[in-house]
């Protein structure tokens, strides 16, 4: 159950794995896309999980008709608005949305410092219009190689005061995290925060090489931590974050399902976990199905659920200062 009395956060979103059905269609037909449907119910198979994928980069490949429709930065805009409608909606009271401004720009050649600021002005219009609050983390999408990653991480870095943290995302068996030192050590010496995707598609001694060699204060998913006691010590002890998706786990067949999740066995050993979606359209979910279905399933109980509410405002990249106003705003409705 979500406690109305708290605040609730998504701290692990992806603004380009959440792109409307409807809007993609429109996009598509707007910038002649040769989409592969004419109406949404046939588009659907094409953009959104039906039944679980056999592993994490074939859930991916459905992120790709969101942002292949991006054909002008004024696109970038609207959906990065249209997220924040759509947190609203959602009840979420303060998101981190994450985005990967390389991938986004990738298939019609977009200036990716441009896709950046598409993205930060379409949120501020948001918030300002539907009046919650966001952050924004920029995305390294690793799938697509080094250089890549270095032309993302200076479109972000172009953008630093608006940006809150920087994350790796996408193939993780495929690319691993020791081919990025060097971007996260620019990424620190920008003074951003560190969260990497990790222990995902991946054992536990990918979330080791993110802590250790690319500083990452949180980790997404973190899945396979419980494979390693001595890790799961250490995540407790430094109180590093675990962004726990429960249904995306379970569609990118990182976990046979939920029964087996180790989300309770992260909060039973006091390791810091909160519930997120991850690409809540293409996962065809929202954060309430997370908490309300997902999460009863995963065997936690009434207050194991309320611990994760509670950490998602923990682990959030916010000031001391910040969380205390956001815990005010939400005392007072
Ligand atoms: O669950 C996930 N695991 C790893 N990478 C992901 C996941 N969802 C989306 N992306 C990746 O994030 C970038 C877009 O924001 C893309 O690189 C996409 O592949
Ligand atoms: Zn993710």
């Amino acid at each position: 159950m979500i406690l109305p009395q708290l605040p609730l956060t998504d701290i692990h979103r992806h603004l380009d794995g959440n792109i409307r059905a409807s809007t993609i269609l429109d996009l598509g037909r707007a910038f002649n896309c040769g989409l592969p449907a004419n109406d949404i119910e046939s588009l659907r198979p094409h953009v959104q999980v039906m039944s679980n994928e056999p592993d994490l980069v074939s859930f991916l490949q459905k992120l790709d008709w969101g942002v292949k429709v991006l054909g002008d930065l004024e696109a970038c805009r609207r959906v990065a608005y249209e997220n924040i409608e759509d947190a609203l909606r959602a009840g979420i009271d303060y998101t981190e949305l994450r985005f990967s401004p390389g991938y986004m720009a990738m298939t019609h050649q977009l200036p990716i410092p441009g896709v950046v600021e598409a993205v930060i002005d379409g949120v501020q219009a948001g918030c300002r219009d539907f009046g919650i609050s966001a952050k924004l983390i920029g995305i390294m999408s690793r799938t697509f190689g080094e250089h890549a990653c270095e032309q993302e991480l200076a479109g972000i870095l172009a953008h630093r005061d608006q940006i809150v943290a920087i994350d790796l995302a996408g193939d993780e068996l495929g690319f691993p995290g020791d081919r990025f030192l060097t971007h996260f050590q620019r990424a620190r010496d920008a003074g951003l925060h560190i969260t990497v995707h990790a222990g995902e598609a991946a054992g536990p001694e990918s979330i080791w090489q993110a802590i250790q060699q690319l500083g990452a204060e949180r980790i997404g998913h973190g899945v396979k931590a419980v494979q390693d006691p001595a890790l799961m010590d250490y995540l407790a002890e430094h109180g590093i974050g675990i962004e726990s998706c429960l249904t995306s786990n379970i569609q990118t067949s990182t976990v046979a399902d939920l029964a087996q999740h180790p989300l309770k066995k992260f909060l039973q050993h006091g390791v810091m976990a909160s519930l997120n979606t991850d690409d809540p359209a293409v996962q065809g979910i929202e954060l309430a199905h997370e908490y309300e279905v997902a999460a009863p399933a995963a065997g936690l109980a009434a207050a194991e659920i309320r611990q994760a509410q509670e950490n998602g405002l923990y682990m959030a990249f916010l000031s001391v200062d910040e969380k205390r106003a956001l815990k005010e705003k939400v005392a007072q409705r």
